[in-house]
């Protein structure tokens, strides 16, 4: 049976680091500041919308929710990304996603400054990701997350054989780069991979995310590797459920993470996170 990984536990114990965090930087007259932006009434956007607020409200951390109507133009909406740019009390802005389809998203990605860029998503941030620079600079959240996870629980990446499933810029890609950072041997998969069980199968690591409810069998891992299921699905009857097949995948994995409770909760600890990292390295450049 394999060991549980429990995002809210180690979401918690973050959370309370960052609150201390918080204190201290406040105790040098700063109070780290994130800006969140949501277009439309995207009903899971506007959940996870409310609780980077109220994480925030938790923490200390001052929280500016926008809300904007889905008919809103690009150039309005980097209008607003402008203001937040230009906002001294504000040290990371992001915009939620999915945008509606008349918004280019890498568009108005690029016009939050790099240096507030909560998410990582820039493409100068991810670039310096992909060149494993040894800046400061921010990385997508559920990816950094997962990598915290991985260390929390002492799973070693150096030398093992990682296999990302589904290439987003949100989580597959940024996923690989950190993998591959840390030293694993990366393979990086997507809807077009033929016979995708020969590479899972062949994964220390495997961390999936693709939106396919139960996409990964027991007979696709291998016994004692490590699971981490990015999925965010429903089921049959509308129940909260992962890209990997919980029930069947515990039996032979060595780790695994849950749906809910899993990589979700270090998601939104990771941005509390990094908002006050990014306070911090805007107070040591003097802004
Ligand atoms: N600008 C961004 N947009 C999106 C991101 C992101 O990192 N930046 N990620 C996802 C959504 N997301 C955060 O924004 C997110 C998703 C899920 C959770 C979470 O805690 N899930 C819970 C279950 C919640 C539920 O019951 O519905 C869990 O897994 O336990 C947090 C954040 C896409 N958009």
């Amino acid at each position: 049976m394999a060991i549980l990984i429990d995002g809210k536990q180690l979401a918690k114990e973050l959370n309370e680091q960052t609150k201390q965090a918080v204190l201290a930087l406040q105790q040098e007259g700063v109070t780290p500041g994130l800006a969140v932006v949501i277009v439309g009434e995207d009903p899971a956007s506007q959940i996870y919308v409310r609780s980077k607020r109220k994480k925030a409200e938790q923490l200390g951390i001052h929280s500016i929710v926008r809300e904007l109507p889905a008919t809103i133009s690009e150039a309005e909406l980097i209008g607003v990304v402008e203001q937040f740019n230009a906002d001294p009390s504000i040290h990371g802005i992001l915009v939620q996603s999915p945008l509606p389809k008349h918004i280019a998203e890498p568009k108005v990605v690029r016009a939050i400054l790099p240096t507030k860029d909560v998410d990582g998503f820039h493409p100068l941030n991810v670039g310096k990701l992909y060149a494993n620079t040894n800046l400061d600079y921010p990385v997508a959240c559920t990816p950094k997350g997962i990598m915290t996870m991985l260390e929390k629980y002492h799973i070693e990446v150096a030398g093992k054989e990682a296999v990302v499933v589904g290439r987003s810029n949100i989580v597959g890609r940024p996923m690989a780069a950190l993998l591959n950072n840390a030293d694993a041997t990366v393979t990086l998969t997507h809807r077009f991979t033929q016979n995708l069980s020969d590479f899972t199968r062949r994964a220390d690591i495997l961390v999936v995310a693709t939106g396919v409810t139960h996409l990964i069998k027991k007979t696709d891992v291998k016994p004692g590797a490590t699971v981490i299921d990015v999925g965010m699905d429903r089921d049959a009857e509308g129940k909260l459920t992962g890209d990997v097949d919980f029930d069947q995948v515990q039996e032979v994995a060595g780790a695994i993470t849950p749906v809910p409770g899993g990589v979700g909760p270090m998601t939104i600890a990771t941005l509390m996170q990094q908002t006050v990292e990014l306070a911090k390295w805007s107070d040591s450049r003097g802004k």
